[in-house]
């Protein structure tokens, strides 16, 4: 049964890049699987000018894109999709036109019964985030009477602690904090929900899941593409704001977090919070030093063809200073993971996509089997966040024959392999979430701030510090060799698909 109510999503920024790319699509597969309410309406809100028609228009051409991929979609279907979008031309002044725009809401609410339940994504510029919500309160949008309202933000939220809390108390005057849904993206990936499953419903992986049996983790997030069209955002965020604060650290209070009491959004949340407030902060320059290094792509030939360096990116300043590879190595202070190091990496222009997650295990105490292949190589719990998504084991086996030879095995689990294996698009599944009032996979006013005082010192440090250098590296590399004086001992940066002959069944595909 569809449990969603009826309702109006209206989207701020619907002439951008981020509807059209991604909650067009997300809504159209959303349609597709009858999980949108009945009544159900698209209100876009932008300062282009566009009538309903030309809305619509541009919501069949994206959803045109998607019919490749939907085989059974056909253009009729498509259209009775779009004939629920409607398009409000804010002007070219925010502040002044909002009783226009809560006319025409209230319109669309009478005609299609969307019973006062709105959702106000706000896909713009964040500087407008504030004003939006300071709007759409002055009209009454915020009032619960009859109807619920929320209020997506996208990210980022702020730019450093300071300003990520002007926005939340910002955010906050106008709405409460339950009427907040922060997106995370990464949090709608099924394989990062997989974390709390293997951790949680498994007896076998917990007991194992501290210091005592776990050496160092290992988290890798590679693209293989560049700032594409978005350098000039990405000059001023570089991949310590745009990735490691939001997507990165999200992951690791996953890891990190104690078991919840319960799988509601309160509990999950409160316990992510203080798995992030144990992340122990570098305050002084040698540790800062000493534990993250920060590097930019240069130009390289790439299977033959030339690609730019960062520096020669459209919308980037010729002399940045702005990371698109950052490591960070840190520690976790509480009681399961004292000194237990993780490393963390970030970066666009990789050899590969790919995120995972390596939980490294500590070798056996005592080596009963000399000589053998697994002395040097630990156990492995390989959670693959993208692509190929799926959990790979790395264990020693016997080689069969004379004595105790042992070699290092896999046992692997692929989601492709499962008969049902239709995995929702991360904003379909946020979507959804949201529609139904379910914010355990958003982002709590609380979690983002706890993630930007770790992040501050370092982005301080990188601005102002003594002595510190970014490293160029050829694009299509696995970034810095300098990243190598982050790992303990002679550990080495796994890095997938490098050593095909220890990942059979688990490479990358370019
Ligand atoms: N694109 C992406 O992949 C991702 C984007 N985001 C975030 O989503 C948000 C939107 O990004 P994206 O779609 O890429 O950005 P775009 O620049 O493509 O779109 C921004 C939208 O906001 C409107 N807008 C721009 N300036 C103003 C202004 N001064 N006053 C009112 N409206 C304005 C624009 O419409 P008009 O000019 O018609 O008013 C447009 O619809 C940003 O916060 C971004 O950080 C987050 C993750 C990924
Ligand atoms: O939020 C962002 O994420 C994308 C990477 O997302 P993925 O789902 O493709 O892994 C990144 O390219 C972008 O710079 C960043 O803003």
């Amino acid at each position: 049964m569809n449990k969603t109510a009826n309702q109006m999503l209206v989207i701020f920024g619907a002439s951008g890049d981020l509807t059209a790319r991604k909650l067009v699509p997300a809504l159209f597969n959303l349609y597709k699987a009858k999980q949108l309410p009945e009544n159900f309406v698209v209100l876009g809100v932008s300062r282009s000018n566009m009538t309903d028609g030309e809305f619509r228009k541009k919501v069949v051409q994206e959803s045109t894109y998607l019919k490749d991929k939907v085989k059974d979609a056909s253009l009729d279907f498509i259209n009775t999709f779009a004939d629920k979008f409607f398009y409000e031309d804010l002007g070219e002044d925010y502040n002044k036109v909002y009783n226009k725009l809560a006319t025409r809401i209230s319109d669309l609410n009478n005609k299609f019964s969307t019973g006062e339940n709105y959702i106000f994504y706000l896909s713009t510029p964040p500087s407008l985030y504030e004003v939006i919500a300071k709007n759409l309160s002055e009209q009454g949008l915020n009032n619960e009477t009859n109807g619920w309202k929320r209020i997506i933000v996208e990210k980022p939220f702020g730019y450093s602690l300071e300003t990520a809390k002007k926005l939340n108390i910002g955010l906050q005057t106008y709405f409460n904090e339950s009427q907040i849904y922060r997106i995370d993206h990464y949090l709608g990936k099924e394989t990062v929900q997989n974390l709390l499953v293997t951790r949680f419903s498994n007896s076998i992986f917990e007991p194992l899941w501290n210091r005592n049996y776990i050496h160092h983790i290992e988290i890798t997030n590679a693209e293989s593409v560049g700032v594409e069209k978005r350098g000039g955002y990405y000059d001023k965020s570089g991949a310590l704001r745009d990735m490691f604060q939001n997507h990165l650290l999200q992951i690791v209070s996953l890891i990190v977090m104690e078991p919840p009491i319960d799988a509601s959004a309160q509990e999950i949340r409160n316990e992510k919070v203080k798995a992030l407030k144990s992340l122990r902060i570098m305050r002084d320059e040698e540790t800062l030093y000493n534990n993250t290094v920060r590097g930019q792509y240069l130009a390289s030939v790439i299977d033959g063809k030339k690609v730019k360096g960062y520096r020669e990116e459209e919308g980037v300043d010729p002399n940045s200073k702005t990371e698109t590879y950052a490591a960070i190595k840190f520690f976790v202070d509480n009681w399961r993971w004292k000194d237990v190091p993780f490393y963390v990496r970030t970066a666009k222009r990789m050899p590969t996509k790919v995120t995972e997650v390596v939980i490294h295990f500590k070798s056996p105490h005592h080596q009963v089997f000399k000589n053998s292949d697994m002395n040097n190589k630990d156990n492995q719990l390989i959670i693959r966040i993208q692509p190929d998504e799926g959990i790979l084991i790395k264990f020693g086996v016997k080689v069969p024959g004379q004595g105790f030879t042992v070699e290092r095995a896999n046992l692997d689990f692929y989601y492709s392999n499962l008969a049902d294996n239709n995995v929702m698009d991360a904003y379909e599944r946020l979507l959804l979430d949201a529609m139904q009032g379910d914010a355990t996979l958003y982002a709590r006013a609380d979690e983002v701030e706890a993630a930007w005082e770790f992040v501050d010192p370092i982005l301080d440090y990188w601005k102002n510090g003594s002595d510190v250098n970014i490293y160029g590296y050829s694009s299509g590399v696995w970034g810095p060799t300098n990243s190598d004086r982050l790992l303990e001992g002679d550990l080495k940066w796994r890095n997938p698909g490098e050593n095909l002959a220890d990942d059979p069944g688990f490479c990358v595909i370019k």
